[in-house]
Parts: C-alpha cells; sequence; structure tokens
C-alpha cells in the first residue's frame, strides 16, 4: 500500500509522502476552525478594483467539498468549497452590476462575477426546492476566519467528469478520509435525508 501511494504521490527527500493532489487551499493548507460566536463577514472576488463585494449576515453552515463540475473552484483545485446561508443573509453591496447567472437553466443560479469568474453566490429559485431559501457561497473569498469548516466531501465521483483519471479516485478518497473528511459521491447522510424528508412531505 506504501508503495501505491510513494507512486502516485512521489516522496519528498525526508522520505514522508508529499501530496501532489490539491483538493482545495482551504483544506490542503490546514482547515481552519469553525468559531462559535462568528457573526459572517464580507466576501470578494477577485478583481484588483472595482470589486464584487457580498455581505453574509451570519455563520454558514454545511459547509463542504464538492467535486462536481459546476462549482467555482480557485485555480488548480480539484474540488470546490461550498456552503450554505439563509438568502435573507446575502447582501451585495458593491459592484453588483457586474454579477451574470452562469446557467439559466441550472437548479442553482451561480451569481459570477463577468470579469473575474469567481462565482459570487448560487440561489435557488425554485420555492419547491428542498433548499429553497438557501444561497451557495465559497467562504475562502473572505478575509475574516471562523467561518463553518468543511465537514465532508460531496459529488468526489464526480471530478472523472471533469477530467480526473478513475485511477486516483482511491487516492483521492483516501486524502480526504486521512483529513477527517467523509467522502461521499452525492450529498451527506443528513442532507440527502432532508431532500427525502422534503419530498416525502410533498407527496
Ligand atoms: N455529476 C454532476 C453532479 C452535479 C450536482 O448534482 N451538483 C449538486 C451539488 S452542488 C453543491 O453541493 C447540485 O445540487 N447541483 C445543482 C446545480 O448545480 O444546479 C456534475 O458534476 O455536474
Ligand atoms: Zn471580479
Ligand atoms: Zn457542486
Amino acid at each position: 500500500m506504501k508503495k501505491f501511494f510513494a507512486k502516485l504521490f512521489g516522496n519528498n527527500t525526508e522520505g514522508s509522502t508529499t501530496h501532489f493532489i490539491k483538493l482545495h487551499p482551504a483544506i490542503d493548507n490546514g482547515i481552519k476552525p469553525t468559531k462559535n460566536t462568528f457573526k459572517g463577514g464580507l466576501i470578494s472576488c477577485h478583481c484588483r478594483i472595482n470589486k464584487v463585494n457580498i455581505k453574509l449576515s451570519g455563520q454558514t453552515a454545511h459547509n463542504h467539498a464538492c467535486g462536481c463540475s459546476k462549482c467555482w473552484k480557485p485555480k488548480g483545485a480539484l474540488f470546490s468549497q461550498v456552503a450554505v446561508i439563509s438568502r435573507d443573509n446575502v447582501e451585495i453591496i458593491a459592484n453588483a452590476k457586474k454579477l451574470i447567472v452562469i446557467d439559466e437553466t441550472a437548479t442553482i443560479q451561480r451569481h459570477a462575477c463577468k470579469d473575474c469568474g469567481v462565482h459570487m453566490y448560487g440561489r435557488i429559485e425554485d420555492t419547491n426546492h428542498p433548499f429553497y431559501g438557501l444561497d451557495f457561497v465559497h467562504t475562502e473569498l473572505s478575509n475574516e476566519q471562523g467561518w463553518s469548516a468543511p465537514a465532508f466531501a460531496a459529488f468526489v465521483s464526480s471530478v472523472i467528469e471533469t477530467g480526473t483519471d478513475p485511477k486516483s479516485m482511491a487516492a483521492i478518497r483516501e486524502r480526504f478520509e486521512s483529513l477527517g473528511l467523509e467522502a461521499y459521491d452525492c450529498l451527506s447522510p443528513d442532507l440527502m435525508d432532508a431532500i427525502a424528508t422534503h419530498i416525502s412531505k410533498n407527496k
């Protein structure tokens, strides 16, 4: 097993394993802990000037790594990091006119900065959707610390759809597990239960 990983990742000069799989900077560089008293903050796009700024008036929930093809990923990252927050707590405070919806047909309407491409918030407009009322946001776009920490990985197998070699999947899953993040190919059991409960109540 050790040899298998050494082959995939390579070894550094001290002999310990070096990870070349870049999951996401907020995960690879050490997961920052959730601050229980955290009250929210500002997220900004990557533009040097005329940044899109959004005020998030509260803590986020269900932060996770997402391997799906639609969520925004920083350059070089295999996964997105995405959390939810009540849409009532999301306020665009600067350069709203730079925002465009990436795909009008998607369930999650991702509003991105047309200049730098960063997705600023994803909104569900279907009032019957189980997650209606929640917006999807990337808290690494904030300078504040204390946001809810990523707690699991979702849609892990989906990275194959965007070009990852299926042979790398075992190593990717092992890496998540070693960091304490359970790897799922859909959402976490809690969220899947919430979706099923919503569907069952609406029947
Ligand atoms: N294999 C597909 C999966 C896409 C998918 O279903 N993504 C989820 C999670 S995004 C945040 O966790 C989803 O709800 N998508 C709805 C949408 O994106 O509008 C793929 O990789 O594309
Ligand atoms: Zn921008
Ligand atoms: Zn996603």
